[in-house]
């Protein structure tokens, strides 16, 4: 037998890098939070829906492009808002920003990221002469001091950034054990760059300084008061991101707001709560098509993107792929990453025997049957 062996999935990507990262930035980026039940059930839950394909459909050119708030992405696979990625490699967010922008999909950057939200448009600027288009979106904190907040939307919007997404299930942050027992430390020549030099600082005396940052810096008072006044602060759409129940997806419309990212954080907050794609439906349904709703947590396949699309999703984020492909390999890394997911998804697609997004609806899907007796 050769001992060749080349990456075919995500799950590949994740094993090589488990290998390659240090138990400091495995134990940050890994688990999710107490008992870790909600982030595997992410994954597992997709394994809960069949497909239901139809067959002799001319399959010949599969177009899966998606478009949300007037842009066009040639995929429906997005980059999600993970903190601190050059812990991951040294390229850090760049390298999966420049990465989404070559694939035509949706980019979002993390408030605490150890690029700057500037140096990111400009790491795009190169690809975006050649023709490129690059679609950026802004994860915001809301911090106690709102002044803070504000610069960086500012800031996000003189940059090009085209929407927020206000993550919502973080008031205080999850118990994360792995972190408690070994305390976790963002390294000494890393910084969280969209702020001055020693943003954080104060934080690093405790051996869980991120749990600690949150506490001090990040508003537990954050109401939905606060979200119409934000609205009021800038014109770029705002996203919830962390909604899971009908109720507050009904009033993410009522309050204004323009879209919904169905997230439990990777299950690294509030863990014993529904995986994200058992939740899909009742959002959708509350929401009743006024506003976008994507999603994201335990997407490892194309398969998985077309179940979450089945189910009403106009798109998928991916958090650890993302980490585990930089730490594979920087940006080519991400590009492998893409190349897998959009060749996993074109082929479920054509197996399914549709040729657009648009044609996808819940009848290719189905509830796992239970095997019959024989
Ligand atoms: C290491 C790490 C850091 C994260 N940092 C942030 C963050 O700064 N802000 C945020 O809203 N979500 C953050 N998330 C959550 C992701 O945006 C996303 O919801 C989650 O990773 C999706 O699940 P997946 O990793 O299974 O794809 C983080 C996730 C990970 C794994
Ligand atoms: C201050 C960093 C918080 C990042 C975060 O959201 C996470 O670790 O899940």
């Amino acid at each position: 037998m050769s001992a060749f062996k080349k990456i075919a999935n995500i799950q590949d990507i994740e094993d090589a890098a488990l290998k390659k990262l240090d138990r400091n930035v495995l134990d940050y980026y890994g688990p999710g939070a107490q008992d870790n039940i909600t982030n595997k059930d992410n994954k597992l839950a997709y394994d809960r829906y069949q497909l239901c394909p139809r067959v002799l459909r001319d399959v010949s050119n599969v177009d899966m492009s998606v478009s949300i708030f007037g842009h066009t992405f040639k995929t429906p696979v997005f980059v999600a808002a993970s903190a601190m990625q050059k812990m991951a490699n040294p390229i850090g967010e760049a390298g999966a920003a420049r990465s989404a922008c070559k694939n035509g999909a949706g980019y979002s950057l993390s408030t605490v990221s150890t690029t700057s939200l500037e140096d990111i448009s400009k790491s795009v600027a190169p690809l975006e002469s050649q023709g490129h288009q690059s679609v950026r979106w802004f994860q915001l904190y809301v911090y106690k001091d709102r002044l803070k907040s504000l610069d960086l939307i500012k800031r996000a919007e003189n940059a090009g950034f085209t929407a927020l997404l206000v993550t919502a299930d973080t008031p205080y942050l999850g118990r994360r054990l792995a972190n408690i027992r070994h305390g976790f430390m963002l390294p000494d020549h890393l910084r969280l760059a969209n702020f001055d030099k020693g943003e954080g600082d104060s934080a690093k005396k405790d051996s869980n300084y991120i749990s600690k940052y949150i506490s001090d810096q990040i508003d537990p008072s954050l109401s939905w008061k606060d979200l119409k006044w934000l609205k009021t602060q800038t014109k770029l759409p705002i996203l919830v991101k962390g909604v899971l129940t009908a109720e507050d997806a009904k009033l993410v419309v009522e309050n204004g707001l323009d879209g919904i990212v169905v997230s439990n954080h990777g299950g690294r907050q509030l863990d014993g709560v529904s995986a994200t794609i058992d939740a899909l439906d009742e959002v959708v349904q509350a929401v009743d098509n006024k506003i976008p709703v994507l999603i994201d947590g335990g997407v490892m396949r194309g398969s998985d993107v077309f179940k979450a699309l089945a189910l009403g999703a106009k798109a998928v984020f991916v958090g650890r792929p993302v980490l585990w492909s930089l730490a594979l390999d920087g940006e080519k890394g991400v590009d492998l990453m893409f190349d897998i997911l959009n060749e996993e998804l074109r082929l479920t697609m054509a197996l399914s025997g549709v040729s657009n997004v648009s044609q996808i609806d819940k009848s290719y899907i189905k509830p796992l049957a239970t095997r019959s007796k024989l």
